[in-house]
């Protein structure tokens, strides 16, 4: 699913990855301690990590060859990326904001409507992200990743500041999405119990030498 052998050398440190884990995995979850390199590393697969030098493959697509000399840019990777801070477009409505790549057709799971509805941001729609709460942007920040289009989906924490109600809605829809249409996703979590519900298995990215962990999974039966 996940096979990356690359370092990204950053003032006064150097991040070393290198993992690989097995090509069932739909859902990966990666957890690790605070500055252990968990976005770095989601945004080395995302291509937004320039410097990064290695080799990058995930689901089957090969992302970053350095010593070929090949780099697939950000915008051809089709990724929906959810940061941990929700970066919406301060001067666009949060309706231009989900909308914003002017998507028509959404692929089957990842209908507008379906989208707006289960993330309940319908009555939000005409309001600039200023005036939103943290767990309001978060969710809108989940809309406009689902609507894009995605072959792929990368979470960073991406249920910080979302109410309890809420965070079990959406963990179930985005469980469904990878049940019903396999969409390869990482989710970085330091959350157990969010990892189990998601995820097929677990990286603890400090644990360098056993990084992969089956986490039981209750709805596997369903897979
Ligand atoms: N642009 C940057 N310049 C310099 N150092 C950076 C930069 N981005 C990240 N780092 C450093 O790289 C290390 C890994 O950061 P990263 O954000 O990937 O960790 P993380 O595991 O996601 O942490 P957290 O769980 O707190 O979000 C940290 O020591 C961080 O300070």
């Amino acid at each position: 699913m996940l096979n990356v052998d690359c370092h990204l050398t950053l003032p006064g440190q150097t991040l070393s990855y290198q993992l690989k884990t097995p090509e069932e995995i739909t859902c990966l979850g990666i957890k690790g301690d605070s500055g252990c390199g968990k976005t770095t590393l989601l945004r080395i697969i995302a291509g937004l990590e320039h410097q990064a030098h290695g080799y990058v493959e995930f689901a089957q697509q090969q992302w970053q060859y350095t010593q070929q000399q090949k780099f697939i840019h950000a915008s051809e990777r089709n990724i929906g990326f959810v940061f941990q801070d929700a970066r919406l477009f301060a001067h666009l409505s949060v309706a231009q904001n989900i909308q914003f790549k002017g998507n028509k057709r959404a692929l089957p799971g990842f209908e507008f409507k379906r989208v707006i509805e289960t993330l309940d941001v319908g009555h939000l729609l005409n309001r600039r992200p200023v005036n939103l709460s943290g767990g309001e942007k978060q969710r809108v920040a989940i809309a406009r990743a689902l609507t894009s289009k995605p072959r792929y989906l990368l979470f960073d924490e991406p249920l910080t500041g979302i109410d309890h109600n809420h965070k079990v809605i959406i963990l179930d829809y985005l469980a469904q999405l990878k049940y019903e249409y396999a969409i390869p996703m990482i989710y970085v979590s330091h959350l157990d119990d969010e990892l189990k519900k998601i995820s097929d298995g677990t990286i603890n990215l400090n644990h360098k030498n056993n990084p992969f962990t089956m986490l039981s999974n209750p709805n596997r039966a369903h897979g």
